[in-house]
């Protein structure tokens, strides 16, 4: 026998366990059984793959039995099992990603409110330690001689041991903890309160559960397994719904959104989808686990089926059921199968419309849908044009008109006014740095409406789609943005010629041009970028992926009516000495920077600068 330590984030999580202030303590025995069916799922498809493979598949089934007089309650399975490497590091370790966020999270909340956030995560076997002292787990794998056993009262070590003669698959025995009502702990050993469990959390699965007889009673089974999707919609209870979500997406929470659609005639296919209330602290990493799963005709294929799925949509969850696929359909198969095209065609169609539906029919929810998954729904922007108008449709956006209330775009376009042939916009880093910076001033001055862009996302897809119904984008940091008459602007123009020119020569090395603005009313003057240029923060983004990319100059814009521009002009009229004036230059453009929330190119020679000049007006 050998004793292991557990990983330090297991062990904490372990502990977590063991104390938990969790309040239903009842998802153990979810957690089991769903790992159980899992199990039962990974052998049959293993056995299709593998026609040698030595194992058992005539009577798949999860057994529960209790011992009333030692207080133990065990799930057994006759699945996939585990070999002696797959217990330590599936039982013995979390490769979970978000765990380290996850532990750090929890230990900045009190103990109220880590319910929500250990549903959240999804603790699955360790949830056992809720209600067991110690938690024995005797599993065979088909692949390997002899079964293992695994041991733990939940402490900081684990023992683990070889068993010659274990039966094919696993069985995880929990000596439970006396009931106790206080602790929210009732008695688990009582047939009527499993039964009720299993019909609560798992009736669903497709595999039978057989709840083991007591005292010579006969053993029965307690789920009706009938697969869900196949079920009318009517039919079914939002709580089952629920349920078989948790089993699907491993989150406790309910689901934000249920989508269900059956599609007939040549392909047929049942689709049962789950729009998540909560973004997984894992939703921006590229390596997930859980997405669609694929069925075929009633038999699980595999998790994730991201060919069902654009990656903007990673957070949908759910089941496909395809009738007339093959069973052993392989990723290769699947990539190139028309048949799955047009089906994820459908699919996504079918989410977008609903996300429509429920802009307009359940606010509060789409709210929420937009708040967790607003950011990863506009990468579709990029990757999906053909559905460009459908998700630019359930878009929304900060905009100027109101401090918390976002828009929509067709709200933007109904409201745009007189003669404004575009909709104007305006990314950073943050509504503060958005909202305070030069370049918005004179439009909000004459009333226009600015959309306010802060994910990083959004710079790109601006760059991307050319219009929303006609009326272009248009961003106020860049391009010119023409507000005022021709006659006045050619006017000043000439009026400021050679303070432009002459600026324009002072400043070549950090910008490429020097013009008038009619975006400014109080600031003297901005920086903005040509309409092809990339964003300061575009390029940023860019440069920390490791790409190599000149300096973009930008535009310096001034504002003629700003007393230091015309002061500047009135000096230099004058014939001021240049060389004087040329710290004032690099002042303004280095002051311009600030202003819209942009990094300085070298802020010691700023504040430099910057002091020279105070001492010399002292
Ligand atoms: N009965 C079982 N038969 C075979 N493998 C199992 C069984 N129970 C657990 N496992 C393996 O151990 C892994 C870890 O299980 P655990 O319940 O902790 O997490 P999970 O099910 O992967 O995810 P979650 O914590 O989100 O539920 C499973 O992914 C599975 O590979």
């Amino acid at each position: 026998m050998e004793t292991l330590e557990f990983q330090s984030e297991a062990r904490q999580l372990l502990q977590l366990m063991i104390h938990s202030v969790y309040s239903n303590k009842d998802t153990f025995l979810r957690e089991l059984v769903s790992n159980a069916s899992d199990a039962l799922d990974k052998l049959r498809l293993e056995a299709f793959r593998d026609k040698d493979l030595d194992a058992d598949t005539a009577d798949p089934r999860i057994t529960i039995e209790v011992d009333r007089a030692e207080r133990t309650l065990t799930v057994r399975d006759n699945g996939i099992g585990m070999t002696r490497d797959d217990v330590v590091a599936l039982i013995g370790t979390i490769a979970k990603s978000g765990t380290a966020e996850f532990l750090r999270a929890l230990k900045e909340r009190d103990g109220s409110s880590s319910d929500e956030l250990i549903g959240q995560f999804g603790i699955g076997f360790y949830s056992t330690f809720m209600v067991a002292d110690r938690v024995t787990l005797v599993t065979k794998h088909p692949r390997s001689a002899e079964g293992v056993r695994w041991e733990s009262d939940g402490g900081g070590t684990y023992t683990i041991e070889p068993v010659a003669d274990a039966q094919q698959g696993t069985a995880v025995t929990l000596r439970l903890k006396p009931a106790d009502d206080d602790d929210h702990l009732p008695d688990y050993t009582d047939p009527a309160r499993l039964r009720q469990i299993v019909k609560r959390y798992a009736d669903f699965i497709t595999w039978p559960i057989t709840l083991a007889g007591e005292d010579g009673a006969e053993p029965e089974v307690v789920n009706s397994r009938k697969a869900l999707w196949a079920r009318p919609q009517s039919e079914v209870t939002e709580e089952e719904y629920a349920e078989f979500y948790r089993h699907v997406s491993h989150d406790w929470n309910k689901p934000l959104e249920t989508i269900s659609l059956k599609a007939e005639g040549t392909f047929e296919y049942q689709a049962l989808l789950f729009i998540p209330s909560q973004a997984p602290l894992d939703l921006f990493m590229r390596e997930r686990k859980r997405g669609v799963q694929l069925y075929v005709k009633r038999v699980f294929i595999m998790d994730d089926c991201e060919e069902l799925m654009p990656e903007y949509l990673r957070f949908v969850k759910g089941v496909v059921d395809a009738q007339d696929l093959s069973l052993n359909v392989s990723r290769e198969i699947l990539q190139q199968d028309r048949q799955i095209q047009l089906m994820r065609r459908r699919l996504v169609k079918k989410v977008l419309a609903t996300f429509k539906t429920m802009m307009s029919d359940r606010p509060e929810n789409y709210a929420v849908l937009w708040r967790e998954f607003g950011a990863v729904l506009k990468e579709g922007l990029l990757s999906d044009p053909d559905n460009r108008d459908a998700i630019l449709a359930v878009c929304s956006f900060a905009s100027t008109r109101d401090a918390e209330a976002t828009t929509t775009l067709a709200d933007y376009v109904e409201r745009m006014r007189d003669g404004q042939e575009e909709i104007y916009y305006m990314t950073g880093d943050s509504r503060a740095a958005v909202e305070n910076s030069p370049h918005l001033e004179a439009l909000l001055a004459k009333g226009y409406e600015v959309l306010i862009l802060t994910d990083p996302v959004d710079e790109m897809w601006v760059g991307a789609v050319p219009e929303f119904q006609g009326k272009r984008f248009q961003s106020v940091a860049k391009g010119e943005v023409d507000l005022g008459s021709d006659e006045d602007r050619s006017q000043a123009e000439q009026d400021f010629a050679d303070l432009t020119s002459w600026l324009t020569e002072t400043l070549s090395e950090q910008v490429k041009e020097v013009r008038l603005s009619s975006r400014l009313t109080t600031s003297p003057a901005c920086v903005v970028g040509d309409s092809h240029d990339l964003t300061p923060t575009l390029e940023k983004m860019y440069r920390a992926m490791g790409q190599e990319l000149p300096r973009v100059k930008r535009i310096l814009e001034l504002n003629p009516a700003h007393p230091l521009v015309e002061g500047l002009r009135a000096a230099l009229a004058d014939g001021r000495d240049r060389a004087e004036l040329a710290p004032v230059a690099e002042l303004l453009h280095g002051s311009a920077l600030l202003a819209e929330g942009g990094d300085l190119p070298d802020p010691a020679r700023f504040a430099r600068v910057l002091a020279d000049h105070l001492q010399r007006g002292l």
